[in-house]
């Protein structure tokens, strides 16, 4: 029976455990917090968790048109916050559930690779468990899913009270009355984007010339403008050189010496892989300048027997990926036909509202000539629905391949983005033609229409 030893267990490590007991194995994995690691604990699900409730409060606010809102309602943090906790706490218990059942062994504590037999085919490891004493086992496969850090700025120390990374959002008893989000990237974005709803005064200092200047310019655009819309304070091409705590609250200063006042300020520039600390250097296991472990696309390190999964890969920070990634691994391990991973047709998902969501060829692609496509921009503000529920801000944006008229791509801004990328993820993946959208019989009055009429648009005769 092969031996499976797996560090981490988030979506990549947990993932592939189950697979890898499904397949016979024995399998360890070792955990230093809790089963679903940090993205069920602390970072994705408390976070969805917390917008969900945001999202609320907006749809509450924006329904003044409706002849039905109110601006006063407002959120109880400490009700909100709990909620998040004990929705991330039990998630955790079912996954450990799942994992038990399956036969996994699954310890809590920390690993790292020894290197007495890092060479003989046989792989050891040593455990320091949390409860009991410290223990070395043998695994014939190793997989590597520790995860990232949020990163910090020595400049900015956190203190979890004032200066906080996003992993300690849930502890705090109040609202923030004012918080400056520092980095625009998808995780800056979405927390302004949340607090505003919740009612906190925000002010989002964004390196670049947009907020998430990683999305399709046009979408972060739309999105950038509801934020402003709705009261933030948007600082473009501002970088924070410091923060720290003062009597009442927070400043940030910004590298042209622009001093900002706020209550607290969240920490939102990036994160950092935890390869540290697993003995990765004497294992001879490359890691690049970021830190990150290099993987081919079956989640290969360059060591035979070890493979890496996840945000320490650097892949593509998705704990959809990261899933992926892990399965792939045990497949490949494990002698199984395996697919190597494929990274163009993966769909991702902004939760700020509205949320931004794309898939497959980008705009800049097209732009670049990199790809031969056409496109079709369609504003909500044309769409029934959005003008029944007046939320016409956003729009589907659909790629075709010239050759063969097959969807290539597309991006949707909209309060239900999430959703409405599926037909567009599935007319990728399935490789379905513009026409065959077209011909699709979609429900009226609604948002998805607007994927079936850009398709029409897209149509050659
Ligand atoms: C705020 C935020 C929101 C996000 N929202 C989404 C989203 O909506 N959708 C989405 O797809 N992705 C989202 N992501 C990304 C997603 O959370 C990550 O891609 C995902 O968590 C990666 O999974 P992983 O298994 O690689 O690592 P993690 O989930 O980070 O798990 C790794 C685990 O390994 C443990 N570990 C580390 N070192 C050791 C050791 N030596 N021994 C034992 N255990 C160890 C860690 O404690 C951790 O629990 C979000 C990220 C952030 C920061
Ligand atoms: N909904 C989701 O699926 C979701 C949510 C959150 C994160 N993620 C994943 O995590 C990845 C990382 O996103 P992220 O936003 O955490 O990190 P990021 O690295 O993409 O963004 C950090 C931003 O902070 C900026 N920055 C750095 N130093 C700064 C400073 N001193 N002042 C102002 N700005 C500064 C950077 O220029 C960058 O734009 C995403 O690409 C995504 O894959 C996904």
């Amino acid at each position: 029976m092969a031996r499976v030893a797996i560090i981490g267990g988030g979506p990549a490590g947990y993932e592939a455990a189950l697979v890898a007991a499904q397949l016979g194995a024995d399998v360890t994995l070792i955990e230093a917090t809790g089963a679903g690691g940090a993205c069920v604990l602390s970072d994705c699900v408390p976070s969805k968790t917390f917008i969900a409730a945001s999202s609320v409060l907006t749809e509450i606010h924006e329904s003044s048109e409706l002849g039905i809102g109110t601006k006063e309602a407002t959120a109880d943090p400490a009700a909100v916050n709990g909620r998040v906790r004990r929705l991330a706490t039990q998630q955790s218990a079912d996954i450990a559930q799942k994992l038990v059942n399956a036969g996994v062994d699954l310890v809590y504590g920390r690993a790292a690779l020894r290197v007495d037999k890092g060479y003989n085919y046989v792989h050891e490891l040593h455990i320091v468990p949390i409860e009991g004493e410290p223990y070395d086992t043998e695994a014939d496969v190793v997989l590597l899913a520790t995860g990232a850090t949020p990163r910090t700025l020595t400049s900015a120390p956190v203190d979890g009270e004032r200066i906080l990374t996003w992993r300690q959002l849930y502890d705090l008893k109040e609202l923030p009355e004012h918080l400056i989000v520092v980095g625009s990237g998808v995780t800056g974005a979405e927390f302004a984007s949340a607090y505003l709803a919740m009612g906190s005064g925000v002010t989002l200092i964004s390196s670049r010339d947009r907020v998430m200047p990683h999305e399709d310019a046009e979408a972060a655009e739309t999105v950038g403008r509801v934020f402003v819309r709705r009261g933030m304070d948007v600082r473009n091409h501002s970088r924070a050189a410091a923060a720290r705590r003062t009597d009442n609250g927070v400043e940030v200063e910004l590298d042209d010496g622009t001093v900002i006042e706020g209550t607290h300020a969240l920490i939102c520039v990036g994160s950092i892989p935890n390869s540290d600390n697993l003995g990765l250097h004497a294992y001879g296991i490359t890691v690049d300048e970021h830190g990150f472990i290099p993987v081919d696309k079956v989640s290969r390190t360059n060591v035979p027997g070890v493979y890496a999964a996840g945000d320490v890969t650097g892949v593509h920070a998705l704990a959809s990926v990261a899933a992926m990634q892990g399965r792939i691994a045990i497949w490949h391990a494990l002698g199984e036909a395996v697919r190597p991973i494929k990274l163009a047709h993966v769909a991702a998902n902004v939760f700020t509202d509205p949320e931004l969501a794309s898939v497959g060829v980008t705009q800049a692609d097209v732009d670049s000539g990199k790809v031969d496509c056409r496109g079709v921009l369609l504003p909500f503000a044309s769409n029934p629905r959005a003008k029944m529920v007046d939320r016409t801000e956003g729009f589907v944006k659909l790629f075709a391949w010239n050759s063969s008229g097959i969807v290539a791509g597309g991006v949707v801004v909209g309060s239900r983005a999430s959703e409405l990328i599926t037909p567009i993820a599935l007319a990728v993946e399935q490789r379905l033609t513009v026409e065959q959208v077209a011909r699709t019989f979609t429900i009226y009055p609604s948002l998805s229409g607007s994927v079936a009429e850009a398709a029409r648009q897209l149509m050659e005769f």
